[in-house]
C-alpha cells in the first residue's frame, strides 16, 4: 500500500541564513494491508516529517513515496497538487496531532465530512459519525456543538473519530493517544486493531509504549541525521 524508496530530506531555513537541517537520507519503507508500520525514535528524529511527506504536506529532496490509489500507484513527490487532493479523499486518511476544523460545524458534521466526501449520504455519514463519538465517550450533549470551546482531549477525540469514520485504505496516525487518558487510549488501541483486521494499512507515531506495542506489527526506527 505504500513503498518509499531512497527517500532524502533537508529543510533549509532561508530565513536563516540558508542553514540546513538534514533529516534523513535513503529512507525506506514498506506497508502492506493489514499492518500498522510504527515510527519510532528519539525526538527529533524525523518522525512527523516522514508521516508529512507520506501525506504529501512535505517536499522530499529526492526519491519515490508509492501510495496505492484504486487499481495504481501514485508517487507523491511528483504527484500535481489536484491528484494529492483525490489521494485524499478516497485512499489516504491522516489523524494530526490537533483538530483543525472549520469554525462552527457541528462535531457529528465535523466527523461525518470525510464519509460524505466519499459519497456517502448524510444520514449513513451522521450515523456512522456518532457511533465513533459514543464509543470515544464524547457526550451527546456536545455532538451539535462546534469543538472549538471543547477540551483538548475532547478536540483530540473529534479528530480520530473523524480519522477512523472514512474507509481509507492507508491511515496516518500522528500520536493520536498524547492527550488522551487510559480508558480513551484503550478504545484507540481497539480501533486500530479492527482497522488492520479490515485490512487498513496504517503507519503511525505512538509516544506511549504501551499503546505501541499493543497495536505495532513493525516498528521503523529513526535516529537524528549527524549535521558535519
Ligand atoms: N518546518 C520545519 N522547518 C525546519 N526544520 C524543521 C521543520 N519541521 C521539523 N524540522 C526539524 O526537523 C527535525 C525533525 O523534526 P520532526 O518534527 O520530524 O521530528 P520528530 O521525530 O517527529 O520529533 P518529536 O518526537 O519531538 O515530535 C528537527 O530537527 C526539527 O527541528
Amino acid at each position: 500500500m505504500i513503498d518509499v524508496r531512497n527517500l532524502d530530506k533537508t529543510y533549509v531555513l532561508h530565513t536563516q541564513g540558508g542553514i540546513s537541517i538534514p533529516v534523513f537520507k535513503q529512507a525506506e519503507m514498506h506497508v502492506d494491508k493489514g499492518e500498522c508500520v510504527t515510527l519510532h525514535g528519539p525526538s527529533g528524529s524525523g518522525k512527523s516529517t516522514l508521516l508529512r511527506c507520506l501525506y504529501g504536506n512535505c517536499k522530499a529532496d529526492a526519491g519515490a513515496i508509492l501510495i496505492r490509489h484504486g487499481d495504481g500507484q501514485i508517487d507523491l513527490t511528483t504527484a500535481a497538487p489536484r491528484t494529492i487532493i483525490a489521494l485524499r479523499q478516497h485512499s489516504l486518511g491522516y489523524v494530526s496531532q490537533f483538530l483543525r476544523a472549520i469554525p462552527r460545524v457541528p462535531a457529528i458534521d465535523v466527523v461525518a465530512e470525510p464519509l460524505r466526501a466519499m459519497g456517502a449520504d448524510l444520514s449513513m455519514a451522521r450515523d456512522r459519525a456518532a457511533a465513533l463519538l459514543a464509543r470515544l465517550r464524547i457526550p451527546e450533549r456536545l455532538w451539535q456543538l462546534a469543538p472549538a470551546t471543547f477540551s483538548g482531549g475532547e478536540q483530540q477525540r473529534v479528530n480520530i473519530a473523524r480519522g477512523f469514520a472514512s474507509d481509507h485504505p492507508i491511515l496516518l496516525l500522528d500520536e493520536p493517544t498524547a492527550s488522551l487518558d487510559a480508558a480513551n487510549r484503550a478504545v484507540v488501541v481497539q480501533l486500530i486493531i479492527e482497522a488492520k483486521a479490515r485490512g487498513v494499512a496504517l503507519v503511525g507515531v505512538f509516544h506511549d509504549d504501551e499503546v505501541r506495542e499493543a497495536v505495532s506489527s513493525r516498528i521503523v526506527t529513526m535516529q537524528p541525521e549527524v549535521c558535519s
